[in-house]
């Protein structure tokens, strides 16, 4: 309190309270089948911030997500969401979750449309029945992706690129304010990661904050604000997106040459040495 203010007798005003992170990791340790993966990532991440996750195949970016998200268990140090361990995290639908693996179609004959629409299970009550709004934005993100034609076919259908955009659709129609994508634009065509990019960059616009896993950035890239680089289950660069993370000459390829970092922790461009 200012001595003025001491002297009128008035209150101390509270300062309001800082807006959590939307990620937090203190000492995060994860292990798999006895084998550290993790060893003590140290890691913050503030709303509206797009941060890409780089690293080597291996190198634990997919675990960092899901122990971020609690869908891995940390052996060590604590993680939290929006301020909440994930374990106590109820506003799911403040999250979209894009996963790696594509854990839709197979033998579920569901249509385009309603995996996407399963996007909005987290933002309805129970027994609600789908409002005009739930319908509004299911046909967004179809859109958004380029899949409104594609709506009533069962997601078997599709390409795995296809199958993927699906995946991005249904996260797009819980309308979350927190996005993790794990490699978004993987098995993805040059087209679609355009697309992808330019959905992207209108999430950015309006402040929303992305966590995404990428081996190649392509036309993502100059949409990132930090980028952190795994390696040896440690962050080896937490900062500046390396400036040729974006460039790679074959955007469709798969996961190749991911290594933008050297372990010894500087950037390092693979495309200069080759
Ligand atoms: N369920 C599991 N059980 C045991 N080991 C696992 C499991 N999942 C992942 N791992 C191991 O943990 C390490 C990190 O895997 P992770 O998938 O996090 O790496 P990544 O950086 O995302 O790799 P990629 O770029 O290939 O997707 C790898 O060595 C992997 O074999």
């Amino acid at each position: 309190m200012t001595p003025s203010a001491q002297a009128a007798g008035v209150a101390p005003r509270e300062s309001p309270p800082a807006t959590p992170a939307a990620f937090a990791m203190s000492a995060g340790h994860v292990s798999l089948d006895g084998r550290p993966v993790l060893r003590g990532i140290d890691l913050r991440i503030h709303a509206g911030e797009v941060v890409a996750v780089l690293g080597a195949n291996g190198s634990g970016k997919s675990t960092l997500i899901r122990a971020l998200l609690g869908l891995t268990p940390l052996s060590g140090g604590t993680a939290e969401l929006h301020g909440v361990a994930p374990g106590r995290f109820r506003d799911w639908w403040r999250v979209g979750y894009v996963p790696q693996r594509l854990s839709i179609g197979g033998g579920v004959p569901a249509t385009v449309r309603e995996v996407v629409a399963s996007g909005r299970i987290a933002r309805q009550r129970r027994l609600r029945r789908t409002s005009a709004g739930d319908r509004a934005a299911v046909a967004h993100a179809l859109e958004a992706v380029g899949l409104t034609e594609r709506a009533g076919d069962p997601v078997g259908w599709l390409s795995g690129g296809q199958q993927q955009r699906v995946l991005i659709a249904r996260a797009l129609a819980g309308e979350p304010d927190t996005f993790v994508m794990d490699e978004p634009t993987a098995g993805v065509d040059a087209e679609s990661q355009l697309h992808l990019a330019g959905t992207l960059a209108s999430l950015v616009e309006r402040g929303r904050t992305v966590l995404l896993v990428a081996h190649e950035l392509g036309p993502m890239a100059p949409l990132i604000t930090r980028s952190v680089v795994l390696g040896g289950g440690r962050i080896l660069h937490d900062g500046a997106p390396p400036a040729d993370a974006g460039c790679h000459p074959h955007p469709g390829h798969e996961q190749a040459r991911p290594h933008v970092y050297d372990v010894s922790g500087g950037p390092m461009s693979t495309e200069a040495g080759q």
